[in-house]
């Protein structure tokens, strides 16, 4: 069974590596998700997997590194592509959350990526 919780924040950042003239190498802002996958076998008491409140209370001092800041800024975050997001997510999360199966990204309604740890 796998479960997710959904997260959202906003933020400022660029693109450093993108060719000359790329939209996104100017300061921008997007409303991100994030989206954390949980896996694992439901408990037959509580007939969950995890209390979704749980993972938010383990999330929340990661989330908010990231609300309302310039991402750039974020050691291990000076390139903050959605890809590297989903992997800087993953490298705080994973030491306090083992059941973490899957990083999602939503940086816009149409664009985002899943990082599973490898
Ligand atoms: N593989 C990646 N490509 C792009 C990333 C990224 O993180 N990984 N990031 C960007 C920009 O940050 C940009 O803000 C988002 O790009 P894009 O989807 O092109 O945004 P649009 O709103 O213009 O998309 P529509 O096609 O109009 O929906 C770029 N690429
Ligand atoms: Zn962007």
């Amino acid at each position: 069974m796998e479960i997710y919780k959904d997260f959202t924040f906003e933020a400022a950042h660029f693109l450093p590596n993108v060719p000359a003239g790329h939209k996104c190498g100017r300061l921008h802002g997007h409303s991100f998700l994030v989206r954390l996958y949980i896996a694992g076998d439901i408990d037959a008491h509580t007939g969950w997997l995890m209390d979704f409140s749980e993972i938010k209370q383990i999330f929340k001092p990661i989330y908010e590194r990231l609300d309302h800041y310039y991402l750039n800024e974020i050691p291990g975050l000076e390139n903050p592509t959605s890809e590297n997001l989903a992997i800087w997510i993953w490298q705080q999360l994973k030491p306090s959350l083992a059941a973490l199966s899957q990083v999602e990204i939503r940086e816009t309604c149409t664009s985002g990526c899943i990082y599973s740890g490898e």
